[in-house]
């Protein structure tokens, strides 16, 4: 009986359907368009869905939300649909998908069902041609959406994919590692040059004590999701850390790592390359958001040690006025100085942009003045030691593949307090890495003959003594300002090429 039925109710529309294409076919070679477009306004009055099309050209120019929908639909969305197109865009690391024309992709937003299919139709075109497609090939996104959904949904959604399209292209984007162009001023638009940033550390292959990643990590995680909370409390969005340790100790492999988590450029700043405070303004100015702003090897780049020895040694230079710093007052200004580094830091000009960490590393914490390491300036001291037996155990893995050994018992004990640098230690074990027990033996010959970590202490930062310092603490935004008396003139010291403090730079390896 059903059965029946149904035939019946079929037999029904394909005859009306027969019968309308009949009209149709009469009535277009009558009115031509015309009927077409009265038969689509009537289709759509009755229908119980609107519809809204998405151009991806708008008169001369692109149509940016076909660009947003076109990513948008590039996640995993898209790649739900049964018919999708593959595509890698030239130069770029990653595939995406797109609905194939006239594939229906299904999205919910909070709960309700919308649409989308992807046409390609063909327009004869009189006008100049704007693109690389065809004259006559127009592409659309059409959204479809039910009537009594419309008004309540269609703004909240089309600002969900375009924040979530915005997102998806600064993940899959290519990250950039910049560094400063010498002598950038004001009348030079670009300050920084890129690259394309690959470097493979992650947070997986730094070899370090596994509690103190994952304190960093979760230390991250919190910065990021930290938005409201630095409204908040009145705070700018960034988060400063100082990482100090021996060569060789993973410094610039966790600059790397911690770029690598958050998906952050990084701008490698030459501090030895900036000629003023006033550049320095400028260079964190072009830096954008979402960014990892370092300066590496602080105690090389910058004299910023003992400013007490500094004052005294120009209030030698020049007794009467105190403020002898070895310079005529005309170069006043044409250097970086401690507190325009200050200021950087953490003083106002810090603030311009947000969502960015900024690190500082050393391997000479004790030569760093004070004021750099009093409590609040960096909001992380994070020290980068000898390699113990768990940072060990991550680069047996990283570096031959091994989970376990029956020579790692012996490896811990051997490794327990000796001045060892994860660098040396991942040195030894690739140069035997098809013979892992070769390797390890190896090591274990080496460790036996390795210094104790005592007779090469790491300099731990002492907090009690730095809240001391407080009391000699400058004021920030008080940078680059004229200074005349004898106190002030020992917070500017100046920052110097890494030769100017009679120490080259040291390169990996652990010191001797
Ligand atoms: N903690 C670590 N985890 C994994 N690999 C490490 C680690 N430390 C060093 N290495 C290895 O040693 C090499 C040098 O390390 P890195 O440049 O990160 O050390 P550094 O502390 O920045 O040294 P320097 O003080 O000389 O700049 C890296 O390429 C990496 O392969
Ligand atoms: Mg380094």
């Amino acid at each position: 009986m059903q059965g029946a039925g149904s035939m019946e109710f079929w037999t029904f529309w394909a005859a009306m359907l027969g019968v309308l294409g009949f009209f149709r076919n009469i009535l277009s070679k009558e009115y031509g368009n015309t009927f077409d477009s009265w038969l689509h306004r009537a289709l759509t009055y009755f229908s119980p869905y609107a519809f809204v099309d998405i151009p991806e050209f708008e008169g001369a120019g692109g149509n940016e939300i076909y660009e947003f929908v076109q990513s948008y639909l590039s996640s995993s969305t898209a790649s739900d649909a049964q018919h999708v197109n593959l595509c890698r865009p030239k130069n770029a690391s990653q595939n995406t998908f797109s609905p194939a024309p006239l594939e229906t992709v299904e999205d919910t937003f909070t709960g309700t069902k919308v649409w989308w299919k992807r046409s390609v139709y063909i327009r004869q075109s009189t006008g100049i041609q704007f693109s690389d497609v065809p004259n006559d090939e127009k592409r659309k996104y059409t959204l479809k959406i039910r009537k009594k959904d419309r008004d309540r949904l269609l703004e909240p959604y089309v600002q969900h994919v375009v924040d979530a399209a915005k997102s998806i292209k600064e993940r899959s984007r290519d990250r950039l590692l910049y560094t400063n162009i010498k002598g950038s001023n004001y009348f030079r638009k670009k300050s920084w040059e890129a690259v394309p940033f690959k470097h493979p550390s992650t947070f997986d292959t730094l070899a370090m004590d596994p509690e103190l990643k994952e304190d960093i990590k979760n230390d991250l995680l919190e910065f990021t999701q930290g938005k409201e909370f630095y409204q908040r409390a009145g705070k700018p969005w960034k988060r400063g850390y100082l990482l100090y340790g021996p060569p060789g100790t993973g410094k610039s492999s966790m600059i790397a790592a911690i770029a690598n988590f958050l998906q952050y450029d990084i701008y490698d700043m030459e501090l030895t390359e900036v000629t003023s405070n006033s550049e320095l303004r400028q260079l964190l100015i072009q830096t954008t958001n979402r960014s990892v702003v370092v300066i590496e090897d602080i105690d090389c780049s910058a004299d910023l040690a003992e400013r007490a020895k500094a004052r005294k040694e120009s209030d030698k230079k020049n007794p009467e006025t105190g403020l002898g710093r070895g310079r005529s007052d005309q170069d006043e200004g044409s250097r970086v100085t401690l507190s325009g580094l200050l200021n950087f830091t953490d003083g106002l000009w810090s603030c311009c942009g947000s969502e960015r960490i900024i690190i500082f590393t050393t391997n000479h914490v004790e030569k760093l003045d004070k004021a750099l390491l009093r409590a609040g300036r960096m909001d992380r001291h994070i020290l980068m030691s000898w390699c113990e037996y768990p940072a060990f155990r991550t680069l047996a893995a990283n570096n031959l593949g091994l989970e376990w050994h029956d020579l790692f018992p012996e490896i811990e004990n051997a490794i327990a307090g000796k001045a060892i640098s994860p660098a040396d230690v991942s040195e030894l074990l690739l140069k035997k890495k098809r013979n892992p027990t070769a390797a390890l033996e190896g090591l274990l010959e080496v460790l036996g003959k390795a210094p104790l970590s005592e007779e090469k202490p790491v300099m731990k930062i002492d907090l009690d003594e730095l809240q001391l310092t407080e009391a000699i603490a400058i004021d920030d935004d008080a940078a680059d300002e004229p200074t005349s008396s004898a106190d002030s003139s020992a917070v500017e010291s100046r920052i110097e090429p890494s030769h100017a403090n009679g120490e080259p730079k040291t390169d990996g390896g652990t010191e001797n």
